[in-house]
């Protein structure tokens, strides 16, 4: 059992980021705003406060409309280091029909992967997330958390594409986890045991999203006790359970599902955050990446409630 002093935790700039177009209007649309040119002048600013409020460490994300030097000054000026950053793999029959080997349009489809293995290079980092894309016009979008409309064909689609981004990040020395998010096509513990299973340990590890598994009504601390020795990094976040039984339950979309408030600072939620990294194996060396979705509180308040609870947690 790892000692949740001896782990290494980094927080994600996530309560910036998926924030209500209208703060006034708790159904007014999510944004994303790591896909809004202008949050480029804004960033420096959300990592000082990152480093304020007591992390050493965030999340690599650089933005489209940066340059790899740019993002490695604002994280040097911020006094920061990062940690492993996410690559998501679409499904071609999602976007208008399968990819056939060989064609121009598959080599392709891999270029935004290879720009993740380059970042990490780049940054320093030999790991990364890999999960299906998050696809907010796919059905699951409305219909989260259930393994809505299972395909074994579309799965083994997936799979397929996922293995093939697994060579692309192993042969720059990247090695990636498998990442389970609700929404995409790796959300069950049916659909993630799946790929783990068809890619090999020594190519593909396992970096799980806690919050993710609960929301899908899976114990999480089981998933970290069967799989510890793949385990490579973690997401974890705290959820109201009764939102996500609802979800599953009364079939709230994701959107709803996080106006509703789903997403909570560690603490604040449902989840024994620390039970369950109680269960990571002992000398686990990975990265543990704080996220709260949705703040609910200002997003730099939430940071730094968010480290008072770690400082809390960790304290041996
Ligand atoms: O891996 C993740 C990436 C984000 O898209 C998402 O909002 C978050 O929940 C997550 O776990």
């Amino acid at each position: 059992m790892a000692s949740l002093s001896s782990l290494t935790f980094s927080l994600n700039a996530i309560q910036w980021i998926n924030v209500l177009s209208d703060p006034s209007d708790p159904d007014s649309p999510g944004l994303w705003r790591f896909a809004d040119p202008t949050f480029v002048a804004e960033y420096p600013d959300v990592l000082a406060q990152i480093r304020n409020a007591g992390f050493d460490t965030t999340m690599m994300e650089v933005l489209d409309t940066q340059t790899l030097q740019s993002y490695a000054r604002m994280i040097a000026d911020a006094g920061l280091r990062v940690s492993p950053g996410y690559a998501q793999v679409p499904v071609g029959s999602a976007h208008g029909g399968r990819l056939e080997k060989g064609t121009f349009e598959r080599a392709h489809w891999f270029d935004g992967v290879r720009r993740k293995a380059e970042e990490s290079t780049y940054m320093g980092l030999s790991r990364i997330f890999l999960a299906a894309e998050v696809d907010y016009a796919a059905p699951r979008w409305e219909h989260p958390a259930v393994g809505y409309d299972f395909d074994q064909d579309r799965l083994d689609e997936q799979l397929e594409l996922l293995d093939e981004a697994v060579d692309v990040l192993n042969a720059e020395g990247v090695r990636p986890g498998l990442h389970n998010h609700v929404g995409t096509l790796v959300e069950t513990q049916q659909e993630y045991e799946y790929v783990l299973e068809n890619i090999d340990a020594s190519r593909l590890g396992a970096a799980f999203d806690i919050g993710h598994l609960e929301w899908a009504g899976i114990d999480a601390r089981a998933v970290l006790e069967k799989w510890g020795d793949r385990v490579q990094d973690l997401h974890i976040k705290d959820i109201d359970l009764d939102v996500a039984r609802r979800t599953r339950e009364e079939g709230l979309s994701y959107e709803k599902a996080t106006n509703l408030g789903l997403y909570r600072e560690p603490g604040l939620g449902d989840l024994d955050l620390v039970g369950i990294l109680g269960a990571l194996p002992d000398g686990f060396d990975g990265t543990v990446l704080i996220e709260v979705d949705r703040a609910s509180m200002d997003p730099g308040e939430s940071a730094t409630y968010t480290a008072g609870w770690l400082a809390e947690a960790t304290k041996s």
